[in-house]
């Protein structure tokens, strides 16, 4: 069988010539699948002409086809014009040659039917571009076919469709219909009005061109009288119709204009036929023309971009029979088309913000702001450009909604960023303090307020150009959390300056204290402390002010300051008393005793030794020594601070530290001032043990008359020694090492080592004669108890012996050298008792030894 002109053009997409012509549908389209697009255009000049194709919006299945959208993009190139796009559709009863003059009006290829073969060309809604131009040409299945027979189902719809869409609808019918109902489709027309009523419902309604064009016009009849008899008709038909309770007194006027075109027989008079074509081609070609038919107030003021999406609606709407709305439909659309365009233009929005990685990585970038703006501008300005012209209702709530979404996005970024600028303008204004405190001569205040209103001014600035106009956003949050952060910043280092301050200041005073405490504690006077108290009042003097002045310069208030400076003197008076504390210590406590003792003891009046002779009354000197020594004791145990020069318990009033002063003032327990009392005790003791000694030995001399009585009797064994070569060399010798040892003051020492050896000896002939003499006669446990006791008894003498013996050496040593300063040669004494002590007897240290080998006990002797 063979195929229809329709059939075979939904097969293949073909040039008019033949061959085959590139096609924009894919094979999986199911409308186009067993179907495809028809390509009527003639050879060569028309094969790349856009006109010469032309899409099945609408088969005879009432599928509607998706690739419109595609068609009016790539292939008629419509999407783009806006508002400035015709539509017009032909309605007619089927082969009345609505092909042949659309064909003949706008150069498009619509399939016209093979005479060969009468039977239905047009199936279903088909749409092309009218050459060089921008109308769209819809070619409608015709209606009182016999091939759908009484069903008129589907001319009804695509009628409604058409005039839903269409500017202008040219009405296709014979002379001869005119007059007649059915033949003129007045029926049809009437209940597609009747139908369309709903779309007139509202007030903003369109009006449609019907543009009735008579064909086979022979002209007898003059036009005028045919188009006030098909007038006549439809006005008769709008009468009868059942309109809503609110229209009934609408006129047919109200929604339709009507233009009447009288065309010649196409077959019988070609040439008058193509001339009145082209004479009716000027009402659709030319807008100059006095009867232009594509006025704006036919248009349905639907975009060009939005038609596909439009049409698709309409017809959806007429399948399912609902109510068509057709501003509801134009606010659908527009709502899909700006959602459409909208979602395009964030997306594009989004590709183009490129420094999105660097803002989340926590990067400042410069000009930020800028680019926030053009990124908005640009998507809100194409936004106006593709969707302004929709209903103006939905395309300002979607431009709202597109611009707050824009906001939204680039908020995230912006929270982002401020946190960054933040973070960079308290890093850079740390770092500005910390090499402004480097500087020398800073006053803290002024560089701290100016760098901090600095650092708010950065940030401000930063923060206004960055911030989006018209978008809600604010950073006043972050503002007020830099001014607390700078603030906090300032004060803590204020704090810590204030610390550094404070305890050079106390170093300082400790600094003095050490130089100065020592030797009015050595002086021992009456009036100690109060010397104490002024040292220590001269110090906190000048603390306070130094402090005072800190505290303008770091800004500290009236409170402030008085805190910080009763600070300071605690802090001064702490120094103090560990100053005095060390100064008591057990050692130094001692030391000073001694050394009053001493004073007093060994020195005479004029601070000469004292060479003890038997008639000096030593327990006298003795006893006064060591009282008035004693005394040294309670006045070094406890400060005894005057409340007329220093008031304890309001001097230390506003301090912030753990203190109470008046604990303070003993510097050594009872305890402790018992036990060096007892061990003072012990070593004046030895003291005076050693004074009694030396009176012994200045009684033992040699009598002078004895040497006499010697030199005489020695007289021959004289003048042996002198006569004798050998003996007087060896005399000579012994003269000369005499007389070097005498120069050299080592006659002292010699003797008594010789006599301390002499001793020992002696000690030790004794303990071997007793121990042979006991050996017989006593058990052995008894012995040995005995042995140990006395060993013990033994080592502890001799341990006592060892000291004194050194000591003697030394002072006999030294006694004799010459000595202007009794401090001098006391200390040259102790040491030198120390070093020949630990050179005799290296493994046993005395007490004495011990306490002078103490640091700081040199110094103070
Ligand atoms: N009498 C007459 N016949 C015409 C005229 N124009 C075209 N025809 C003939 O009418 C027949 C149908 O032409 P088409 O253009 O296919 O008609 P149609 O209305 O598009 O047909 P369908 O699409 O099937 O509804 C053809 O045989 C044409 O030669 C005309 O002006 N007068």
């Amino acid at each position: 069988m063979e195929m229809s002109r329709s059939e075979r053009s939904f097969l293949s997409v073909e040039a008019a010539d033949g061959s085959a012509c590139e096609s924009p549908y894919t094979p999986n389209n199911p409308m186009l699948s067993n179907k495809s697009i028809s390509n009527s255009s003639t050879k060569d000049s028309k094969k790349s002409e856009p006109a010469n194709i032309q899409l099945q919006i609408i088969n005879e299945h009432q599928e509607f086809n998706k690739e419109l959208g595609t068609y009016m993009t790539d292939v008629w190139k419509l999407s783009e014009s806006g508002f400035n796009y015709c539509m017009v559709a032909v309605f007619g009863s089927q082969s009345t040659g609505k092909s042949t003059l659309l064909n003949a009006l706008f150069e498009t290829q619509f399939d016209t039917m093979d005479d060969n073969y009468r039977q239905q060309t047009t199936k279903g809604l088909w749409a092309s571009t009218a050459k060089n131009s921008n109308i769209l040409v819809m070619d409608v299945e015709g209606v009182d076919g016999r091939e759908r027979g009484e069903d008129q189902d589907f001319e009804r719809k695509s009628a409604l469709f058409s005039l839903a869409v269409s500017q202008v609808l040219l009405v296709n019918i014979w002379e001869s219909q005119v007059g007649l109902y059915n033949g003129a489709n007045i029926g049809l027309l009437k209940t597609v009005f009747e139908v369309n009523l709903q779309l007139f419902q509202q007030k903003n309604k369109t009006k449609t061109l019907l543009f009735f064009v008579i064909r086979d016009h022979i002209g007898k009849v003059p036009l005028s009288r045919l188009s006030e008899t098909v007038k006549q008709d439809l006005q008769k038909a709008w009468s009868e119709l059942s309109k809503p309770k609110d229209m009934e007194s609408c006129d047919i006027n109200d929604y339709f204009d009507f233009m009447f075109f009288g065309l010649p027989h196409k077959v019988l008079l070609p040439d008058q036929f193509t001339a009145k074509t082209l004479e009716l081609r000027q009402l659709f070609y030319n807008p100059n023309h006095d009867d232009y038919v594509f006025r704006t107030q036919y248009h349905k003021k639907i975009p060009a971009d939005g038609f596909p999406a439009y049409a698709s609606n309409i017809w959806e709407q007429i399948v399912t029979n609902k109510d068509l709305d057709l501003p509801t439909q134009q606010q659908l659309l527009a709502q899909f088309r700006c959602d459409e365009i909208s979602a395009k233009l964030f997306k594009q929005l989004q590709d183009d913000f490129t420094c999105r990685e660097e803002v989340e990585a926590g990067v400042v970038v410069k000009n930020l702001g800028t680019m926030f703006r053009s990124l908005k501008t640009t998507a809100m300005e194409a936004f106006d450009i593709g969707a302004g012209r929709y209903n103006l209702e939905v395309y300002k709530k979607k431009r709202n909604e597109l611009l707050f979404k824009i906001h939204d996005y680039l908020k995230l970024f912006y929270k982002s960023q401020i946190d960054s600028i933040l973070q960079q303008v308290f890093t850079n204004f740390s770092q500005a303090v910390e090499s402004g405190l480097k500087e020398p001569d800073y006053n803290f205040t002024v560089l701290t307020m100016k760098l901090e209103k600095d650092a708010k001014d950065s940030f401000t600035a930063f923060a206004q150009d960055l911030t989006l106009e018209d978008a809600s956003w604010t950073y006043s949050k972050e503002q007020g959390q830099l001014a607390h952060d700078l603030a906090e910043f300032s004060r803590a280092k204020r704090q810590a300056e204030l610390t550094k301050r404070e305890n050079l200041l106390t170093e300082d005073v400790k600094d003095h204290l050490e130089d100065n405490i020592p030797p009015i504690l050595a002086s021992a006077e009456t009036n100690m402390w109060d010397e104490v108290t002024r040292e220590f009042l001269d110090c906190t003097n000048v603390a306070s002010n130094k402090m005072k002045d800190h505290a303008t310069t770091l800004g500290l208030d009236e409170d402030e300051t008085n805190v910080h400076i009763s600070n300071i003197r605690v802090k001064v008076w702490e120094a103090l008393v560990r100053r005095l504390k060390d100064e008591t210590a057990d050692v130094l406590f001692l030391a000073k005793l001694r050394r009053r003792l001493e004073e007093l003891f060994r020195y005479d009046a004029d601070g000469l030794p004292r060479v003890w002779k038997p008639e000096d009354d030593i327990d006298y000197f003795f006893k006064q020594a060591k009282a008035e020594a004693t005394e040294l004791i309670p006045l070094y145990s406890k400060m005894r601070i005057e409340e007329s020069k220093l008031n304890l318990a309001t001097f230390f009033n506003g301090n912030t530290l753990d203190f109470d002063a008046r604990r303070s003032l003993t510097l050594v327990s009872l305890s402790k001032r018992a036990d060096i009392e007892a061990r003072f005790k012990r070593e004046a003791d030895a003291l005076f043990l050693e004074a009694k000694r030396s009176i012994v030995a200045t009684t033992a001399k040699v009598p002078y008359w004895v040497m006499v009585l010697i030199f005489v009797l020695g007289w021959n064994e004289i003048l042996y020694v002198l006569t004798s070569p050998l003996t007087l060399v060896f005399v000579v010798l012994g003269g000369a090492s005499f007389y070097a040892v005498y120069v050299t003051n080592l006659i002292g020492p010699i003797s008594r080592v010789i006599e301390l050896v002499s001793r020992e000896l002696l000690v030790l002939a004794q303990k071997a004669m007793e121990e042979a003499k006991n050996s017989g006669t006593e058990p052995r446990s008894s012995r040995d108890r005995t042995s140990r006791r006395e060993r013990r008894s033994r080592s502890r003498k001799e341990s006592d012996a060892w000291d004194e013996r050194a000591e003697t050496i030394v002072e006999s040593s030294k006694d004799s050298s010459s000595s202007t300063s009794p401090r001098r040669s006391s200390q040259r004494k102790t040491s030198s008792a120390g070093e020949v002590s630990k050179r005799i007897r290296p493994q046993h240290k005395s007490r004495t030894q011990y306490v002078e080998s103490m640091p700081g006990a040199a110094d103070l002797s």
